[in-house]
């Protein structure tokens, strides 16, 4: 029977240009699959633990050498005395290995990395897409994509709070039409930003990064974009607060604007938005800790709006259960980096399911050329994928994997 042979860790560059761990797999048969970690920026406080050097002076302390370390001397000797080839055993040994319950231990991005090469390669053993791998004829649906064309927040420089401006093409036919309905959208707004003498520079994700009068403004703009480009009605707008970035002493501080708010404020600040906008879901509205106002919020406008928990569920059962018990948002955003294995993921995204929640696979804002995640969306038939602009090519890569699966 095929087993592991070795896995290699090393280290490489993500889409900001710090270093990340990739792991590549070999199987007994010469089979191999490659993956890499994602890294966030604004990443939640119960994030699993994204092992980094710290002490070194390279990359100014953000190394991953100990991570890929891990990967070579404790992950990759182990996993060759497996003797059965499965993900959930793989990822099975890699938790017993680690032994803490948030990776801190041999780092998420080493165990992620080997979690996903592994399903690639076992993949790859049976000649088989990663997607029909994953999900087998179950897997049908292609994601709706949420593109965030406007960048806000930790991910740009410039004077905006709210971290990310979406665009939804719900009524598109079919994926393709959708992708470029938002990229002629978002050629759009940057001619109509360039026209008025804003900046047409980017942030992290690819969305323009402008400097404007509000957060509500840059709601406008994107709306004055989906409406010259031909697609009023058929668009609808998503947002990322990332709200825990403004949690303080019990309330919020918007940074950018300076404005203190409390729980009730922003809930209210919510509730006017959603109905004076086309707006169908929102990220984070409050803060990671703030259980009773994502109640309350759900309470008042869940019905009408997606309410997604991102720093809120981190991907992770315990934390979402408790949302679930607490009535809190009604989707979850699927980050596989958040809690370090293929199979904790997959256990996120079926608890979601028997819920009621919705599920929409994502990114991080540090990416890499690996595709995964695309594969990921189409398995579990998630409804929809953030993946950021159709400008950097670590965005592009997964967009254009989504366009193949679909043509195939
Ligand atoms: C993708 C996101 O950003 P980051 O990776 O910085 O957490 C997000 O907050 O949804
Ligand atoms: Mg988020």
């Amino acid at each position: 029977m095929v087993r592991i042979q070795k896995v290699y860790g090393c280290e490489i560059l993500d889409s900001r240009g710090n270093p990340t761990v990739s792991a590549t797999v070999q199987l007994t048969d010469g089979t191999m699959g490659t993956a890499a970690a994602p890294s966030g920026a604004s990443t939640g406080k119960f994030e699993a633990v994204e092992l980094r050097d710290g002490d070194d002076r390279r990359y100014q302390g953000k190394g991953v050498l100990k991570a890929v370390r891990n990967v070579n001397e404790i992950i990759s000797p182990a996993l060759e005395k497996l003797h059965c080839l499965t993900v959930r055993d793989v990822d099975s040994l890699l938790q017993k290995l680690d032994g803490t319950p948030n990776k801190s231990h041999l780092g998420a991005n080493a165990t992620l990395a080997v979690s996903l090469a592994c399903a690639r390669a076992i993949a790859a053993h049976y000649r088989m897409p990663l997607y029909r791998f994953l999900g087998g004829a179950a897997a049908y649906k292609l994601p709706v994509p949420m593109m965030n064309i406007l960048n806000g927040g930790a991910h740009a420089g410039n004077n905006i709070d709210i971290q990310e401006f979406m665009i939804v093409p719900t009524g598109a036919e079919n994926f393709k039409e959708g992708l470029r309905w938002c990229s002629e959208i978002y050629h759009t707004l940057g001619a109509q930003l360039k026209a008025r003498g804003l900046s047409t520079g980017v942030g992290d994700e690819g969305g323009f990064a402008p400097d404007l009068g509000s957060d509500e403004e840059a709601i406008e703009v994107v709306l004055d974009a989906v409406e010259k480009a031909g697609y009023s009605g058929r668009v609808h707008i998503a947002l990322d607060a990332a709200g825990s970035e403004w949690a303080v002493d019990g309330g919020y501080r918007l940074p950018k604007r300076g404005k203190n708010m409390d729980p009730e404020d922003l809930i209210e600040y919510w509730t006017n938005l959603v109905s004076k906008y086309p707006i169908i879901s929102i990220e984070d509205p409050l803060g990671e800790e703030d259980f009773p106002a994502w109640t309350q919020l759900t309470e008042r406008i869940g019905s009408r709006v997606q309410l997604v928990g991102d720093d809120l569920f981190v991907t992770n059962i315990d934390r979402l259960q408790q949302g679930i018990d607490a009535g809190a948002g009604n989707a979850i955003l699927i980050k596989p980096n958040q809690i370090g294995t293929l199979t904790e993921t997959l256990l996120a995204i079926d608890l979601a399911r028997r819920s009621g929640y919705n599920t929409i696979i994502s990114h991080r804002s540090g990416e890499t050329e690996d595709t995964f995640i695309a594969d990921l969306a189409v398995a579990v038939n998630a409804g929809q994928i953030k993946t950021g602009a159709p400008c950097r090519t670590e965005r592009v890569a997964k967009y254009n994997r989504l366009l193949r699966i679909e043509e195939c």
